[in-house]
């Protein structure tokens, strides 16, 4: 008896224990370490709002959200940081170009010098890893190279960059030329030889998805186009959850809106999987493709699996294991992840650059005059643009960089401290989150001059470096190792497509367009982007 109650003793004491213990360590996490990285940034001059109970700053951080999403801009008007990043525009005024912002207990130090910037994500870039993206969009993104780490990413990023080169690319523009003309020829079409009225940013979605099918999926491109809309699907379920990420274990409710999103998953992965299961047919025992195809990416990616070690992988695949050279590469659901990866890369941020660029022209008409004009005089005025032709928009090109810096499509980036280290002369503690306004570096006037936020793309005239007072200061694609992989693609798609409207239109704004920029995942126009076009 006596030792039973022993036995009940110890049992109650190791629970007591343990609750104690994870209370303690709740609430170091939510109190006391918070408070602690508060005094620690202060005594080194970095100051910040208050952080509050479990919340931090999240609910300054909707305030600010709500009220500058309840308010469009002026036409023309690209002062849009108090509008996109209104957190950002509030407390650099009380607290200085770094400071220390709580997204709930996680720190984050705002970094806009771009000296700093260049130490993070270049000169210093293997002290800082990449923050992990909510779980709904993560799964969306894919494991691929937006989130890889390590090893892994620097084996994929090898095999993928070859897809990415200007060459490989140029190849391609008689296909993008091709689906361009189609969306051109629809809203001659739509016009009736005369006006129409067209939110080009669906239009432009539905662009950018079949030119990165294309690239992705080469041959197997129907195929391929089942699973981009599947993907867009599972997008507005993202979407949709996005704002509700602060609710823990949100994404394990058994609501409609989560097993709808899983199922969906399941079918990408379950269809991606046939199509390489399908192109594997081609390959013989030794790894040889017999049929003869130009490769995509899809197949680089198949074909550097096929020299994996990865046996088991390989021979749930139909390829023998025996004949596996030794290399580690790739395997199977590394393509389902990439491919993921790709679609959500590529999409929304060249559509969004495309929407803008339109939006842009239309608010400036002198502008679209002279892009009009120097690509009929390069171009003529109705054949699909080639790629000697892209190459002398120079112009355009202007105009593009113009629209990435006003409007870059991702407007900040994520970084976090490996290990406790120094910058810029301030000590940063390690797993500090440090964040990095793109849109705010962009909308500088002591970077870019006193007319910043204006429109003026002959800044560009001299290059980048003649621009702004730092060359590091334009970085809608990031910068360094980690930088954008499909930046060509996205400026050459971008290029022609405008250039094919142009080629066909002249636009203004419709009278319905409200000039409100706002970030969900990336920057968007709030009400979509109603153009008026006339034919020309
Ligand atoms: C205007 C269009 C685009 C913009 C503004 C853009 C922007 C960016 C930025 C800012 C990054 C760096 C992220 C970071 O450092 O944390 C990035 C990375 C990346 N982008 Fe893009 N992107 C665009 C188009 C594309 C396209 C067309 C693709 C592919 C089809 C693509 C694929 C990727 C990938 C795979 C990465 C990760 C690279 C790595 O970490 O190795 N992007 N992009």
């Amino acid at each position: 008896m006596e030792r039973e109650s022993m036995l009940w003793f110890f049992l109650v004491c190791v629970i007591i224990y343990m609750v104690f213990y994870f209370l303690m360590r709740a609430g170091d996490y939510i109190w006391w370490r918070p408070k602690r990285i508060e005094v620690h940034f202060s005594k080194q001059g970095i100051r910040g709002p208050k952080y509050h109970f479990l919340l931090g700053n999240t609910k300054e951080l909707l305030g600010f959200m709500v009220k500058a999403a309840s308010q469009s801009l002026p036409l023309s008007h690209h002062t849009s940081l108090p509008r996109v990043l209104p957190f950002y525009h509030q407390w650099q005024k009380l607290y200085g170009r770094t400071f220390l912002v709580w997204f709930g207990p996680t720190a984050r130090l705002t970094v806009s010098d771009p000296i700093l910037i260049k130490d993070i994500l270049i000169n210093r870039s293997e002290l800082f890893e990449k923050v992990e993206s909510p779980p709904h969009v993560r799964k969306l993104e894919g494991d691929g190279l937006v989130t890889l780490q390590g090893e892994k990413w620097a084996h994929h990023r090898k095999i993928i960059t070859p897809s990415f080169y200007m060459d490989n690319l140029e190849l391609m523009v008689p296909i993008m030329g091709k689906s361009m003309r189609k969306m051109v020829d629809d809203w001659f079409k739509m016009s009736k030889g005369s006006k129409i009225e067209i939110d080009v940013s669906r239009w432009f979605q539905e662009l950018t998805e079949e030119i990165i099918t294309h690239t992705f999926f080469g041959r197997s491109y129907e195929e391929g186009k089942k699973i981009f809309e599947l993907h867009s699907r599972n997008m507005i379920y993202a979407i949709g959850s996005y704002n509700k990420i602060i609710i823990p274990g949100y994404r394990f409710l058994p609501i409609k809106q989560n097993r709808q999103f899983r199922k969906l998953d399941r079918e990408i992965g379950t269809s991606l999987k046939k199509i390489i299961d399908h192109r594997l047919k081609d390959y013989n025992n030794s790894g040889v493709r017999s049929a003869k195809y130009p490769n995509d990416l899809l197949e680089l990616m198949i074909q550097a699996s096929i020299k994996s070690e990865h046996t088991k992988e390989m021979s749930t695949w139909g390829v023998s294991a025996s004949q596996s050279p030794s290399a580690f590469f790739i395997t199977a659901s590394d393509i389902i992840e990439e491919c993921k990866t790709m679609l959500f890369a590529g999409k929304y941020t060249t559509s969004s650059l495309m929407t803008w660029t339109i939006v842009l022209l239309a608010m400036h008409p002198q502008w679209q005059e002279l892009a009009r004009e120097e690509v009929l005089r390069n171009c003529g005025d109705h054949d699909i643009p080639t790629k000697g032709h892209v190459a002398k928009l120079k112009t355009l090109s202007m105009i593009l960089k113009e629209s990435l810096r006003l409007y870059p499509p991702a407007v900040a980036l994520l970084r976090r401290a490996k290990c406790d280290m120094e910058l810029g002369g301030c000590t940063i503690l390690r797993r500090t989150e440090l964040m990095l306004p793109i849109l705010a570096v962009h909308h500088a006037p002591v970077i870019w001059g006193q007319d910043a936020t204006e429109f003026n793309p002959a800044r560009f005239s001299r290059g980048v470096s003649h621009a702004a007072k730092h060359l590091t200061a334009f970085m809608p694609f990031g910068l360094g190792a980690r930088r954008c992989i499909g930046e060509n693609l996205a400026m050459l798609q971008t290029k022609l497509a405008i250039a094919m409207i142009l080629q066909q239109f002249s636009f203004v704004l419709a009278p319905s367009y409200q000039h409100a920029p706002t970030v969900v995942m990336l920057l968007d126009p709030q009400y979509g982007a109603p153009i008026t076009f006339h034919t020309l």
